[in-house]
């Protein structure tokens, strides 16, 4: 296997005075892998020990085929090819945006890396051509933190780690940066671990996720198939969603509205006009979607779709969180619908039954991948 493409592998058991950390996941080699838990459940800790900041008894961690722990071995962070970014960045408050940039790919460039991303391609995807002049102090909070990205991007790593690095930032802010990191996906090969506990920030950027509670590693997988699996604690939150990977098709510029086809199924969303043949990302909350027994007639609802019942489970004393699958033989992507129990059992509801989930398409906003 080309070492390049080996995935991510990472085992991490010790202690850290009172904190227990058991955490075991592995993640693609390229791709944005999100790592989400609650406050305190040891997600910082892991970056740092992929760092090598932070030292733990029994490690492994190995990235692009190159072993930086093991039990006899541990590579010193300064030769750890990882670009770190964290929540809050210092940038050196006398030098240029230019020369923060610079001084990463000065770095990479004694330390002997090949460089693979020049400064013109990463200003180009950050946005950060007009600000190359100014100092940090001419800069806002989202510009700063897009410019620690680059300086990051510089320094050539085989490995990009971010921590909450849009939580110091407001709502605003964060929404201008998002569509750079998407960018940052769709035009990077480079792998990143993205350590959040904002879920929207996960359905936007994520392909895969890591689910940790409490220093251990509770899930790890793609990320469709952990928000769609029922038994994990994502499913029951007010704001479950699943994130469908899909392709736009035909643009009706008389009513703006875009086809977008996934496994098993075609949706219609409101959209600006958009080629046919892109990829977008579709997140469908699963209280947006409500199932029906036959195919409605006089409706507003803009997208109902065949779908077969997979499983469902209880949320509550009123509620279930139901799976569905997409397409007339259930053979396509899944999703979940959120129901109450009465509705379950007046459409007397089962597992592989046949529906119709039904989806406002004004509920859906597709994101560029
Ligand atoms: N070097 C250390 N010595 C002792 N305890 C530590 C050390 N490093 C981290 N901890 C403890 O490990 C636990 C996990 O911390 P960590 O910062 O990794 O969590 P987190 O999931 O990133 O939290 P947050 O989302 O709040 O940043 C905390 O209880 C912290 O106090």
């Amino acid at each position: 296997m080309n070492a390049a493409r080996e995935p991510i592998r990472c085992a991490l058991a010790g202690r850290l005075g009172r904190f227990a950390l058991d955490a075991a996941f592995e993640a693609p080699a390229s791709g944005v892998t999100a790592i989400f838990g609650p406050s305190g459940c040891g997600k910082t800790t892991v970056l740092r020990c992929i760092a090598g900041l932070q030292r733990i008894d029994r490690g492994r961690i190995s990235v692009a085929g190159a072993v930086w722990q093991d039990d006899r071995a541990f590579v010193p962070p300064h030769r750890r090819p990882v670009g770190y970014v964290f929540q809050e960045t210092s940038l050196f408050p006398h030098l240029s945006v230019k020369g923060n940039l610079l001084f990463g790919e000065v770095r990479a460039r004694k330390g002997g890396a090949a460089m693979a991303l020049g400064l013109d391609e990463v200003a180009g995807l950050l946005g950060l051509g007009p600000l190359l002049d100014r100092t940090p102090a001419a800069l806002s909070g989202g510009e700063r933190q897009r410019v620690a990205i680059g300086r990051a991007l510089l320094s050539q790593p085989s490995l990009l780690l971010m921590d909450e690095p849009l939580s110091a930032l407001d709502r605003r802010t964060k929404d201008e940066i998002l569509p750079f990191l998407e960018r940052l996906h769709a035009g990077l090969a480079l792998p990143i671990l993205y350590v959040t506990h904002d879920m929207a920030e996960v359905e936007r950027l994520a392909d895969h996720l890591v689910l940790m509670e409490a220093g251990l590693v509770t899930a790890s997988g793609p990320l469709a198939a952990l928000q769609g699996d029922p038994s994990l604690p994502l499913a029951a939150r007010r704001d479950a969603a699943v994130s469908l990977e899909a392709v736009t098709g035909d643009y009706d510029p008389h009513y703006g509205l875009l086809a977008l086809d996934v496994p098993g199924g075609r949706f219609t969303v409101p959209s600006a006009p958009t080629p046919a043949g892109e990829r977008r990302r579709l997140t469908v909350q699963a209280a947006d979607v409500s199932l029906a027994l036959r195919r409605p007639e006089g409706s507003t609802i803009s997208n109902v779709l065949p779908a077969c019942i997979r499983e469902a489970s209880p949320l509550n004393e009123q509620e279930l969180v139901v799976v569905v699958s997409l397409g007339a033989a259930g053979e396509g992507a899944r999703v979940l619908a959120r129901v109450t129990r009465r509705s379950w059992d007046q459409l007397a509801l089962a597992p592989g039954k046949e529906v119709f989930a039904q989806v406002k398409g004004v509920a859906l906003a597709p994101r560029r991948r």
